[in-house]
This record gives structure tokens, sequence and C-alpha cells, in this order.
């Protein structure tokens, strides 16, 4: 595999990892490893919380490597102002360019890192009009469920900022979770045609930035080890209704949709997941590639990792 290398802003606080499958080196101020990531509606409810609650991935993917930066933060804290400012300069490279910004989030931990996003300057600064808010998985529960990826966005992010309650994408939460993933992909559809969405080569939809979590088990999204879903080649959206994680229904976008992404942000943070992102970076042998090891977008990936998420590399 190729090196893949990173050319990361100089952020006092960030130590840039340098990824190369070589032995690895230690230089100041910047670490260098070897890595085996694979850098690789009839009408949706697009109405918000606020109004009514209604409101080239290819199957050699693992063979593939892409470029990837990790960033490594000192903190949560300064991991969290970095991925706002990543997030704001895309905003602005993407509205500039097409009139829009397709912004794909993730439930778990990753919101409570947006957090700076909603706090000067980027409240004032950012064009909010031109976003257009997606979930890359969801539960299926109301939207006013404690187990909401809705719910936990809105209550602390989509709340706090001006984003357009009719570009805000939620699944509806009336539907079985076959018919809201046929739903949800429908709604994408949609936007392809109309042009909020752009589409990618092989014809799948390609979104300016995706921020994904990962589970202790090296689960994105609602794509999970082992699962029959992780190998889908031909949805945008699918569903699980034996989640090992609960709650067991859910819908998720599939890694042809993931990987089709012009920007995606790993945010991991914390030891507890030290052990997998050692794994995800580090030069692993094994045939079985957990779900993050197969995030390997057509675009630009990048880790935001504090040192707990780190500590193992
Ligand atoms: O269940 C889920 O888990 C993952 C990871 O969550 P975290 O709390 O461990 O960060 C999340 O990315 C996904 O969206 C969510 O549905």
């Amino acid at each position: 595999m190729a090196a893949v290398s990173t050319s990361v802003r100089s952020l006092p606080s960030v130590r840039h990892l340098r990824l190369s499958r070589l032995s690895p080196t230690v230089a100041p101020g910047r670490l260098s490893y070897s890595t085996g990531i694979r850098a690789i509606s009839p009408i949706c409810s697009v109405r918000s919380r606020r109004s009514d609650y209604r409101a080239r991935f290819s199957a050699s993917a693992m063979a593939e490597s892409s470029k990837a930066k990790v960033e490594v933060h000192d903190s949560e804290e300064v991991l969290a102002a970095s991925l706002a400012k990543y997030t704001a300069d895309l905003s602005s490279k993407f509205v500039g360019e097409r009139g829009a910004f397709t912004f794909v989030v993730s439930g778990g931990s990753l919101i409570k890192s947006l957090r700076k996003l909603t706090e000067p300057p980027y409240v004032d600064s950012i064009d909010w009009s031109k976003w257009h808010v997606f979930w890359v998985d969801e539960r299926v529960v109301p939207k006013d469920h404690d187990d909401s990826n809705y719910k936990l966005a809105y209550d602390g992010f989509l709340s706090k900022v001006p984003i357009l309650p009719g570009n805000v994408y939620s699944i509806n939460d009336a539907l079985s979770a076959e018919g809201a993933a046929d739903d949800y992909e429908t709604c994408l559809k949609h936007l392809v045609k109309s042009g909020v969405i752009n589409i990618s080569e092989a014809r799948f939809p390609k979104f300016d930035l995706m921020l994904l979590g990962m589970g202790p088990d090296g689960h994105v999204a609602s794509l999970f080890p082992g699962h029959v879903l992780i190998n889908e080649k031909v949805k945008w959206v699918t569903f699980i209704k034996d989640s090992p994680k609960p709650p067991p229904e859910r819908i998720t976008f599939t890694f042809p949709v993931i990987n089709s992404s012009a920007y995606i942000a790993l945010v991991v943070a914390g030891a507890g997941k030290a052990h997998v992102v050692q794994t995800a970076l580090g030069d692993s042998q094994s045939s079985e590639k957990l779900p993050v090891q197969l995030v390997s977008p057509e675009g630009e990936l990048t880790w935001f990792l504090d040192k707990g998420a780190a500590s193992m590399l």
C-alpha cells in the first residue's frame, strides 16, 4: 500500500501523524506509524422538532488505499475546536463552490464535540442557510425518544444554530425500519435529482462532509462487525433489526454511500476506544476488517483523536 500522508494544519496542540506502512518513527512534533488503514420519500421528513417532530466504494475497498490524515489533540476540548474550524472551512468552501453544504452526522458522543460550532465566532460566521443536514444512521424510535439520534443532535446542536427547519432531513418515525430506510433513500434520490446532493461517478450520493463516530467494537454508523450489512453494495440506505447495540432497530447508510463522501471526519475520544484505534490505524494482518477499517472515501479522510484515543498508537 502506498504511504498515506498528510498536510495537516499547524495547530500547536496537535500532533500530526504521517501514516506509512513503514516502521514507526518519531520525529519532533510529528510521528509516523505503520497503518493498516484501508483508506478505504416518497416525501422525506424534512420537518424539524421545533415545528412538530414530523418534521467508489467498490467491493474491493479492503484492497484499496486512500489518503488519511490523523490529528491527535491534547484533549477533547482542543479536538472540538479543531473539528469546528475544519467544518466551518468546508462549509465556506462548498457554499462558495456550489451554494449548498451537505452535512451528515452520526449519533453518540460525536454530537458533544460539535459544541464549538454553536459558539462565536462560528455561530455568527457560518452561512447556516445553505446547510442541509442528514443522519448517517438513526434508531427506529420516536424523535422525542432518548435513543433518537435526531433528538441528540437537536438538543446538542441543531437547536442552537439557525439551520432552516426544511433543510433538516430526519427519518419518518411513523414507519417500520424497512419503510423508514426506503423512505430515506427516496428522499436522498429527490435531493440528488434537484441538485442539493452531489452524485458520485458510481451513482451514489456524494455528501460534502460526513462526521462519523466509532463504537468501542469498531462499528461506524449502524454497521457492526461481522454483520451482513457491511457487504451491501447496491442500496443507499438499509435497515437492521438485530443491532448488537440497543436499540435493535435502526436504519443506516451503506458503505458505498459513506465512501462516496467528499470529506469524512472520524471523531474518536477517550481511552476506552484506544485499542480499536490501534487496530484501525495499526498494521493489522487480520483478514476480517472492522467496519471502521472499511471507511475509505473517494475524498479525504481525517481522524480527529484526543490523547486518550491515541494512547496505544
Ligand atoms: O449507536 C451508535 O453508536 C456510534 C458510536 O457511538 P459512541 O457514543 O460510542 O460515539 C454512533 O456513531 C452511531 O451514530 C450510533 O447510532
